[in-house]
């Protein structure tokens, strides 16, 4: 049972596009909130045992989803006269999506909102997912796109946990309208009018969760970890500032908030992938074995080409790109960091 919120009475179709752990869990929510869910998942197996177990074991261990709740393989059925359709499929595989996602929509005739909770950068064009799915779908095909983001582990969102999240759309319209759809007694939505900084937010704690998983398993100490944590979200801002974020935005939920969480939860993908480097196992290994998307790989790519194209000082996400490279220990670039000329930590 979950309390209701005043002022929070919406129910619309929803297409829920993804279902690995975010986008079960995001489209549990919404369910459990009276929305009619269309839960899409490329796999039929998946959809299977879904629709038959209530469960999806693979992504999501010890959760039974209610009963009431279904899923489909198919993209079309998933999107049939949906008045929002949430994208929450790894980054790098959004653009693929969102091209068959415009031809449906086309012929369906409906102009739904769009909203994705993808942390990552595409690598080799940089873009941010609310780009890429702009330039994806037609704007006679939708509306404003907005981005969902912050700490959320959907391990704790399972037990509800209460759990403090942002949306974030240049139109604050389209922003409360899913403020509404989402919010409920464990799951708090802010809006924000920042989709750069709630973007870039997103996608660069990923790389520095891997950092911290690294640490972990180097046993490094907690002052390790602080000054990880710190001077990350530092650079981080650097970077999103120099695309017009506002400065804040890093200090808020999709800020500081995630990058907290994903560099200290053993819940985390990106920390855990960080963790085993630390201890020795091979980088391809850690991947196969995970079978969950590890954002922080492909977007430390992204983010290293970016800060160099525009000439943003990011050290700590350079270290952790030759750490994935092997292009360096994790011992040397430690020292390589602590070994830099003095500056001033502001500016
Ligand atoms: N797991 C979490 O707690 C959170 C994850 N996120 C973000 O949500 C996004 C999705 O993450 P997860 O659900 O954790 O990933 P996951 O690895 O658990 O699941 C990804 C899902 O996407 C599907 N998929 C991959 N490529 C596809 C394609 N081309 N077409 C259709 N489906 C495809 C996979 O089959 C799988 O069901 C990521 O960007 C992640 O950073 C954000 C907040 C919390
Ligand atoms: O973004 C997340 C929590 O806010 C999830 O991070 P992981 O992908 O590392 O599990």
């Amino acid at each position: 049972m979950i309390t209701k919120i005043k002022g929070v009475t919406m129910t619309e179709k929803i297409a829920v596009l993804g279902a690995g752990s975010w986008g079960s869990m995001l489209a549990y929510i919404l369910h459990q909130n009276g929305n009619d869910v269309h839960l899409y998942a490329r796999n039929p197996e998946q959809v299977k045992e879904f629709n038959t177990q209530h469960t999806n074991s693979h992504y999501l261990k010890d959760f039974t989803f209610p009963e009431s709740m279904k899923a489909t393989d198919s993209l079309k059925d998933a999107l049939d006269g949906v008045d929002d359709v949430l994208f929450i499929v790894p980054s790098q595989a959004t653009r693929s999506v969102a091209k068959v996602v415009n031809q449906i929509l086309a012929k369906k005739r409906i102009k739904p909102y769009i909203i994705h909770g993808s942390k990552g950068l595409e690598k080799g064009t940089f873009d941010r997912i609310s780009t890429v799915l702009e330039e994806e779908i037609n704007p006679e095909n939708r509306k404003t796109v907005s981005v969902i983001s912050g700490p959320s582990q959907a391990e704790g969102v399972a037990k509800h946990d209460p759990t403090l999240i942002t949306v974030a759309s240049e139109d604050m319209r389209s922003a409360e309208h899913f403020q509404k759809l989402f919010m409920n007694d464990y799951f708090r939505v802010y809006t924000n009018n920042d989709i750069i900084g709630v973007e870039f937010g997103g996608a660069l704690k990923n790389i520095i969760a891997l950092g911290a998983g690294t640490l972990y398993g180097l046993e490094y100490g907690d002052n390790a970890k602080a000054a990880l944590i710190t001077r990350g979200v530092a650079e981080i801002s650097r970077l999103g500032v120099s695309f017009g974020a506002n400065p804040l935005t890093f200090t808020g939920l999709s800020g500081m908030g995630d990058v907290i969480v994903t560099a200290t939860s053993k819940d985390s993908r990106n920390w855990r992938a960080g963790y085993q480097l630390g201890k020795g196992k091979k980088l391809d290994e850690i991947v196969s074995d995970m079978g969950m998307v590890i954002e922080g790989i492909a977007t430390s790519e992204a983010a290293y080409d970016l800060a160099k194209t525009r000439g943003v000082e990011m050290p700590i996400t350079n270290a952790i790109h030759s750490v994935l490279n092997n292009e360096e220990t994790v011992k040397d670039a430690i020292t390589k960091l602590m070994t830099r000329e003095g500056r001033s930590e502001i500016g």
